[in-house]
């Protein structure tokens, strides 16, 4: 493969915050002033494509992701593109295999987030020199190579490489439909840019109006600070969007299991189609308890703040969720990634992404492609998240149609951010910064 034959020669590592605490945008129960930022890293080579890549952060904190990142990214330099892609369970366990780096997760937490930006980073190198976007570089690979990519280590008393491998023949032979479908009509959507916790009412009713004419026909509202103005805004949404509408309630784990049941019996007239993370992330049979106190009256949903595949085989062997929110830098990268979407596919849990941040959008919706060409077949019951901030500084931003992702055509994995926003939002050296 003459694409490949290129070598890492250096990266480059940086801490990039954008202020969007100041209105409050992002805002929720639990993380009452983000700054959306990125740990961002390009990865050079011996000809002019880069590989770029990120994990997302909310500010303070991001330095430390950096360092993480430092400390994966040296173990790249001088290998061959050809020599990472051939065996991309191999290039994914340099990360998560490190003999010492692993003290430090395994596999979860600042040292995970980093292997997400590295990994994602590769692929994004990799698919440039394949000229193709991630999603379909993916889509364009045998089920066996599929299969290669996957760590399956901790998993296989929930899904063995065998029958992976039975899911992605299965739907092979009808990717090439998926695949065209697509490409005409892109992926549904879902906003949670409506909902943000710190916005006025006025302001939510606007934006719910917005977003409606926009195509929208679901929403996110935040929940979990005070009970009456959960309430208040709920019919207030509700009104703008009617009963035809779909409508989502997002606690960003305030709630103690119980606390998190009695809270949205209070909420069920609203007909909420989902609460997502209702309490801590780790707490797996917190989530089945909560679950089985509210369905089906309503639903539990989450995945942004869970850390790899082992949890979220978890929650899908104790029946714990209903929606499965995968995180594209949270979790481990594109290959982690395959591996949950395999599993919810297995346990018949539909996958819908956590997006938005800063990048995030751009990422999934590969993700989401991924999933329904390759391993679900399936839409129903099944959005994409979308938020509207800070896409004016990528250079092939997610492009929206009438609520739906429009599938993107750029090769790589659509996170290169522009160089001058890399310059302005570094932070603190960065002119934003210096001039805040
Ligand atoms: C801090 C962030 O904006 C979160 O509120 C956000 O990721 C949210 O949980 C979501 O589901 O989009
Ligand atoms: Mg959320």
């Amino acid at each position: 493969m003459v694409n490949q034959d290129i070598t890492i020669t250096s990266y480059e590592v940086r801490d990039i915050r954008f202020p969007t605490s100041k209105h409050l945008d992002g805002s929720d129960a639990m993380n009452k002033d983000p700054d959306y930022s990125a740990a961002y890293v390009i990865f050079y080579t011996d000809s002019d494509i880069e590989g770029h890549g990120m994990t997302f952060t909310c500010g303070r904190g991001t330095e430390v992701c950096c360092s993480a990142i430092e400390a994966l990214s040296v173990k790249f330099v001088n290998k061959k593109l050809s020599e990472l892609t051939v065996d991309m369970r191999a290039t994914h366990q340099i990360c998560t295999g490190d003999s010492q780096l692993r003290w430090i997760g395994p596999e979860k937490g600042a040292i995970h987030l980093a292997t997400g930006a590295v990994i994602n980073a590769i692929w994004d190198l990799w698919a440039k020199a394949e000229k193709k976007p991630v999603w379909k570089l993916v889509a364009d690979m045998t089920p066996e190579q599929f299969v290669q990519s996957i760590d399956f280590r901790y998993i296989t008393d929930a899904i063995t490489p065998e029958e992976a491998l039975e899911i992605l023949r299965e739907n092979a032979p009808t990717k090439a439909i998926r695949e065209a479908e697509m490409r005409a009509k892109g992926y549904p959507a879902y906003t949670t840019s409506a909902g943000w916790l710190g916005y006025s009412d006025d302001k939510v009713r606007r934006l719910c109006r917005e977003a409606k004419e926009q195509g929208f026909t679901h929403f996110k509202q935040k929940v979990g600070s005070d009970k009456a103005s959960d309430i208040r805004r709920a019919a207030l949404i509700r009104s703008e969007i009617g009963y035809d509408s779909v409508l989502m309630m997002d606690a960003n784990q305030v709630w103690d299991v119980k606390e998190a049941i009695d809270w949205m019996e209070d909420l069920l007239p609203y007909k909420p189609l989902f609460i997502e993370e209702p309490t801590s992330p780790d707490d797996v049979l917190g989530h089945a308890t909560i679950r089985k106190a509210l369905y089906p009256r309503t639903r539990v949903a989450t995945g942004e703040h869970i850390q790899n595949r082992v949890i979220f085989k978890q929650l899908f062997q104790a029946n714990a969720i209903d929606f499965c929110q995968i995180d594209s830098c949270r979790v481990g990268g594109v290959n982690e990634i395959l591996a949950i979407l395999l599993m919810a596919k297995k346990f018949n849990i539909p996958v819908c992404p956590h997006a938005g941040g800063v990048g995030l959008c751009e990422y999934v919706q590969h993700l989401s492609l991924i999933d329904y060409i390759c391993v679900s077949a399936s839409t129903e019951g099944r959005v994409l998240e979308y938020v509207d901030h800070l896409h004016e500084h990528f250079l092939e931003p997610v492009v929206m149609n009438n609520g739906r992702y429009v599938a993107p055509l750029a090769s790589g994995y659509s996170i290169q951010m522009k160089r001058e926003s890399i310059e302005d939002y570094t932070f603190p050296t960065g002119k934003v910064h210096r001039d805040a």
